[in-house]
């Protein structure tokens, strides 16, 4: 597969010395969605708008389908589709006006086919002669992708799609989402919500204080997340794992109190029983047993809060 966004050592310090982006790397290939999640403040939008030229980077190399965004910046632009946070359209427009004067800002002749295909792949075709401010908000961001692609773009950025809409809008964006990738386009997302990355991404990308610090397939993040953790709470704390117990992986925890075992919950043996019956063939008194189920959530927050750790 091709790469359609290039993106070498980006880096970005604002006018005051902020440092938003420490020298990103990243490859993203046609076709794919790649989620890009990170806490607030992480550099999700600063990236993002570097990249589609609305700030500029203080180094490094970003292209486009092979065009670079400073030295070709009207071919590389013309291939972006950008859907912002915020709502930004105009209330007392027409809907169709409005996706067909967005396309008109990129140099493009007019289409009304193209344009009629973009509303109604939305669902916005019946309400294209509505003025913006009759519309829902769930609505409005329907007019905001398909603003975003009236030029027809092969890369679309979406800004948190779903921050704040409900549950049921937020599966029907997921759903449009998975249909623009069926049309080929390739779509980067910022998210704070992590299921929203398990349910539409291919990779996941994560980023923190302008760093990057992973990008992988969904599919390997999920082999992770097939961890489970037992804990096995004891009456009395103990100084050391006991000899007879030292085949299994066990960690003590909790002063003593607990051990804790982790397995994959898709292996065909867990090898919890066998653990068990050792433990109280050790003469280990049980007061209780609790299995935790690790997450995507767990390995962000993990990634995230080590990252803390590093940089105080
Ligand atoms: N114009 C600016 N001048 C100075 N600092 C800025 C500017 N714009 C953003 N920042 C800072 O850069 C950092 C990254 O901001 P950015 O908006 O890219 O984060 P984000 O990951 O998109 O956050 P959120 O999830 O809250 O939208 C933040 O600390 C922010 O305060």
């Amino acid at each position: 597969m091709a790469v359609i966004l290039d993106i070498r050592d980006l880096r970005k310090s604002y006018s005051d010395g902020f440092e938003a982006l420490k020298g990103v790397d990243l490859q993203i290939e046609q076709g794919e969605i790649l989620a890009l999640l990170g806490p607030n403040g992480a550099g999700k939008t600063t990236l993002i708008s570097t990249v589609c030229g609305i700030t500029q980077a203080t180094s490094g190399q970003v292209s486009v389908g092979g065009h670079d965004i400073v030295t070709a910046f009207r071919a590389a632009r013309a291939m972006i589709g950008l859907v912002p946070q915020e709502i930004n359209l105009e209330p007392f427009e027409k809907v169709i006006n409005t996706v067909q004067f967005s396309r008109g800002l990129f140099g493009k002749p007019r289409d009304d086919a193209a344009i009629e295909r973009i509303l109604r792949q939305l669902s916005l075709w019946d309400k294209k002669d509505n003025q913006i401010r009759a519309l829902s908000g769930g609505m409005k961001r329907r007019v905001l992708i398909a603003k975003a692609l009236s030029h027809e773009p092969r890369l679309l950025f979406l800004d948190e799609p779903t921050a704040g809409v409900d549950v049921e809008l937020r599966k029907d964006m997921w759903e449009i989402v998975q249909g623009l990738k069926a049309d080929g386009v390739t779509i980067v997302l910022t998210t704070h919500y992590i299921e929203e990355a398990e349910a539409i991404a291919d990779r996941v990308g994560v980023i923190a204080k302008g760093e990057l610090l992973l990008v992988e397939e969904k599919a390997s993040l999920m082999a992770r997340m097939g961890q489970k953790q037992l804990d096995v709470q004891l009456s009395e704390p103990l100084e050391t794992v006991p000899e007879a117990l030292s085949k299994y992986d066990l960690t003590l925890c909790d002063a003593g109190c607990t051990l804790t075992y982790a397995y994959d919950t898709r292996a065909e043996r867990t090898g919890i029983t066998k653990l068990l019956q050792d433990v109280s063939a050790a003469g280990l008194v049980l007061r209780d047993v609790v299995t935790r189920q690790s997450s995507l959530e767990d390995i962000f927050v993990g990634l995230v809060h080590d990252d803390k750790g590093d940089t105080a």
